[in-house]
């Protein structure tokens, strides 16, 4: 299983004081070093965290390294995308209020638009993925709009499957479980290639990486960046990473 690790909270962290550090692109080399396949960014349209100058700066420093760019459907973000070339774009659903991304984005309801963004980025050569919910209808849908990929969103499962959570409810979890699985068994049955993300934990990443006939890519962030503030960005990586190639 492919590791992208999201380092919109080290940017976070810089953004809180309008600062020059921590370095965006030494964080960056620390996750690579330690074994990430990719690195995720998500250029929000408020720029609270990650800004434009770190995503042009990414692809330079490591033009080898696969840059996944998470941004809404806009023009304006969509302009931006084009002229860095990312190896992937990540269209996810935005609100300016929300804390982190809410739910998926709603592909069947907007099929004109996400269409003409994906288009775009694949005619500038940019793999396209789209951030839904596990749910057959918006898989029919990212397929008609010609996308490359889906990232399931985990984020119910991941609220119900790890332990330190209060909202940790076993059985409720392998509810969410048994839909991430069959989600991402109609998406590769129609060609798609499956990633999945959104409050992932050390806790939880086992329970879904032991199908690695299913999924692709796990992008994680928050709760790696969390668990660096104790041990090390490196090694938390190495953590992460390691869970995420265990043998089943
Ligand atoms: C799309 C997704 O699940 C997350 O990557 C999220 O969008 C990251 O953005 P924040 O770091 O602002 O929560
Ligand atoms: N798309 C999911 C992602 O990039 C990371 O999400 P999180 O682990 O920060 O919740």
């Amino acid at each position: 299983m492919r590791l992208g690790v999201n380092i919109d909270h080290i940017a976070t962290l810089r953004q809180a004081r309008k600062d020059v550090y921590p370095d965006l692109l030494t964080a960056a080399r620390e996750c690579i070093k330690a074994g990430a396949n990719g690195i995720t960014v998500h250029l929000r349209e408020d720029r609270r965290h990650i800004q434009d100058r770190d995503v042009f700066l990414l692809r330079r420093t490591f033009p080898k390294t696969h840059l996944n760019l998470e941004m809404a459907a806009v023009d304006s973000i969509a302009k931006i995308a084009c002229r860095i070339k990312p190896d992937s774009v990540c269209l996810v659903p935005e609100k300016r209020q929300e804390l982190t991304t809410e739910g998926g984005l709603g592909v069947k309801s907007n099929i004109k638009k996400i269409m003409s963004i994906s288009r775009k980025m694949q005619r500038a050569g940019i793999r396209v993925s789209l951030f839904i919910d596990p749910d057959t209808e918006q898989i029919k849908a990212a397929r008609e709009v010609g996308a490359d990929m889906v990232e399931l969103h985990t984020g119910a499962f991941a609220e119900y499957s790890d332990p330190q959570r209060p909202n940790f409810k076993r059985s409720k979890a392998q509810n969410e479980l048994q839909k991430l699985l069959s989600a991402a068994k109609s998406a590769k049955s129609l060609g798609l290639q499956v990633n999945a993300g959104h409050g992932l934990t050390y806790k939880n990443v086992r329970a879904l990486a032991r199908y690695k006939n299913l999924f692709t890519e796990f992008n994680i962030g928050h709760n790696i960046i969390a668990r660096a503030v104790f041990v090390g960005l490196g090694q938390a990586v190495k953590e992460m990473s390691g869970l995420c190639a265990a043998p089943l």
